[in-house]
C-alpha cells in the first residue's frame, strides 16, 4: 500500500505547494486490490438543482481520463430525488437502486429543492437519498477537509490557522435520528435517535483504520453529557480503540465545543468521527475552512467495493441551471470514486493534481473568486480537462 504523501501541483507557483492527500489509497475500507479490469460501469444520478451541471462536469473528467488511461468507464444515468418523483412519483425508484446495486460505483450529484419542499408532500427527494445509503449499507461518509493554498482567500477563517489543515471526518450515514421511528400529531412530534454498538463498532473501526495511514489520531465527537446514544457512543469508542487500536490516540470531544474549536483550531484534527447529525452539519461547517461547499467531496461506503459519491452540498436551487455552480467537489468526489471503488489510484491522483493546479492557476467559479473575476462551470471543468496533461505528464506519456 502506497504511503499517504502529499499531493504536490507542479504547476503550483505557491509557497504552499502541496495540497495535502487526504484520502490514501485502500486506507479507510476493505481490501481493495487494483482491478484486473478495464471496463467499469458507474451509474450516474445527477439528480436536481445544480446536480446535472456537476455531474455532467465529472463525467467529462471520467471520460478524459478513461481515454487516457484506456479505461472503458461506462456511465448509466438513473433518477433520484425530485426529478425520479416527477418522473415515477418515487424518490428512488426500484430501476434505480437495482442499477446502484449492480454498479461498481455511484456518482450522485444532489438531491431536494424547493419544488419538492412541502412538507405534506407524500415523498420528498431527500427520501431516496437516505433510501440509497441505506440499501447499500454505505455507513461510512468520508469527508476530506484539506484547504487548498491557493483558495485560503475564499475562507472566513484567518490564513495562519489554516494552513497545515488535514482532517477526515467519517460520519456515520444509516443510523441515528435519521433512521429512527418518527411520530406526528397534530401538537407533538418525535424522531427516535438510536444506535447499536454493532453500528458504533464498525464506523470507528474505519475512522481508526483510517488513522492507522495517517497522523495516528481520532477525535471521537459526541454528546455524551446529555444524549444516552451519545453515551454509548463514547463507551463503545472507547473499547474499540483499547481493544483493537492500542496505537491510536483517542480524544472525545463534546460536538458543541467541537463546532467551535473546528474554526480556532482546525490543524489540530486528524480524523474525527462522529454520528450521522453531528458529522452533517460539522462538515457544513468544516466547508468554510477550505472556502467554500463546493470544494468538499466525499465518499460513502459499505462493506463492498462499490460505494457512493458525492459533494457535500445540496442541490443550490439559488444557482441552479445558471451555470455558476463550482464543479470541484464533484470531480474530486469522481476522484474518490476511482481510489475506492475502481482501486485506481493513479488515475485519482491525476484528477486531484488536476483541479489542484486549476485552483493554483486561479481559475475560481463565483463562490471562490472576487467579484468579476469568477469563471463558469463549463470553463472551470474545461481547466481541470487542461490540466490533466499538466498534472500527469508521465501518465500520459505512459498511455
Ligand atoms: N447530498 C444532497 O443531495 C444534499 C445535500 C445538502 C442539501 N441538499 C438539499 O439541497 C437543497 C438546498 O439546500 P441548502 O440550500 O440548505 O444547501 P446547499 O448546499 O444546496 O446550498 C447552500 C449554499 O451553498 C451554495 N452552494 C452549494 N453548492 C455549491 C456549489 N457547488 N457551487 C457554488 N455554490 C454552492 C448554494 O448556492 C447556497 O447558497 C435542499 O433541498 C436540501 O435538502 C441535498
Ligand atoms: C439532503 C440530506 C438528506 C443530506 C444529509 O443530511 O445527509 C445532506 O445534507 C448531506 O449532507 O448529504
Ligand atoms: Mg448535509
Amino acid at each position: 500500500m502506497p504511503s499517504p504523501r502529499p499531493a504536490c501541483s507542479r504547476a503550483s507557483t505557491s509557497s504552499v505547494t502541496c495540497w495535502a492527500r487526504t484520502t490514501p489509497s485502500n486506507a479507510s475500507r476493505s481490501p481493495a486490490v487494483p482491478h484486473e479490469s478495464t471496463a467499469f460501469d458507474i451509474v450516474v444520478l445527477p439528480g436536481d438543482g445544480i446536480g446535472p451541471e456537476i455531474t455532467a462536469a465529472a463525467v467529462d473528467v471520467l471520460h478524459a481520463v478513461g481515454a487516457r488511461h484506456d479505461r472503458d468507464f461506462r456511465f448509466h444515468r438513473h433518477l433520484i430525488g425530485g426529478a425520479a418523483i416527477d418522473a415515477t412519483g418515487e424518490a428512488l425508484p426500484a430501476a434505480t437502486l437495482d442499477a446502484a446495486q449492480r454498479a461498481d460505483a455511484v456518482l450522485l450529484g444532489a438531491v431536494g429543492g424547493p419544488k419538492w419542499s412541502d412538507p405534506k408532500a407524500p415523498v420528498q427527494p431527500e427520501q431516496g437519498l437516505l433510501a440509497i445509503r441505506k440499501a447499500m449499507g454505505l455507513y461510512a461518509n468520508l469527508r476530506p477537509v484539506a484547504p487548498h493554498p491557493a483558495a485560503l482567500g475564499a475562507s472566513p477563517i484567518k490564513p495562519h490557522l489554516l494552513n497545515g489543515v488535514d482532517m477526515i471526518v467519517v460520519r456515520e450515514l444509516t443510523g441515528g435520528v435519521y433512521f429512527g421511528e418518527k411520530t406526528r400529531t397534530a401538537t407533538t412530534a418525535s424522531d427516535l435517535c438510536e444506535y447499536s454498538v454493532a453500528e458504533i463498532e464498525r464506523v470507528v473501526r474505519r475512522a481508526c483504520t483510517l488513522a492507522r495511514t495517517r497522523r495516528g489520531k481520532v477525535t471521537s465527537v459526541d454528546k455524551a453529557n446529555v444524549l444516552e446514544t451519545s453515551r454509548l457512543w463514547r463507551e463503545t469508542a472507547t473499547r474499540v480503540v483499547a481493544d483493537e487500536f492500542p496505537d491510536i490516540t483517542l480524544e472525545h470531544q463534546l460536538v458543541d465545543s467541537m463546532a467551535m474549536h473546528l474554526l480556532s483550531r482546525p490543524r489540530d484534527y486528524d480524523v474525527v468521527v462522529t454520528e450521522n447529525m453531528f458529522g452533517d452539519i460539522l462538515t457544513d461547517e468544516a466547508s468554510m475552512l477550505a472556502g467554500s461547499l463546493g470544494l468538499l467531496p466525499s465518499a460513502s461506503l459499505g462493506e463492498g467495493r462499490a460505494g457512493l459519491y458525492e459533494p457535500i452540498h445540496g442541490s443550490a436551487p439559488d444557482i441552479a441551471g445558471r451555470g455558476i455552480a463550482n464543479p470541484y467537489a464533484t470531480i474530486l468526489s469522481a476522484a474518490l470514486l476511482l481510489r475506492h471503488s475502481l482501486g485506481l489510484e493513479q488515475e485519482a491522483r491525476c484528477i486531484e493534481d488536476a483541479v489542484s493546479a486549476a485552483l493554483d492557476a486561479g481559475v475560481f467559479t463565483a463562490d471562490l473568486a472576487p467579484q468579476g473575476q469568477a469563471v463558469s462551470t463549463r470553463e472551470a471543468t474545461a481547466a481541470v480537462l487542461a490540466q490533466l496533461d499538466v498534472a500527469c505528464p508521465a501518465v500520459a506519456m505512459r498511455d
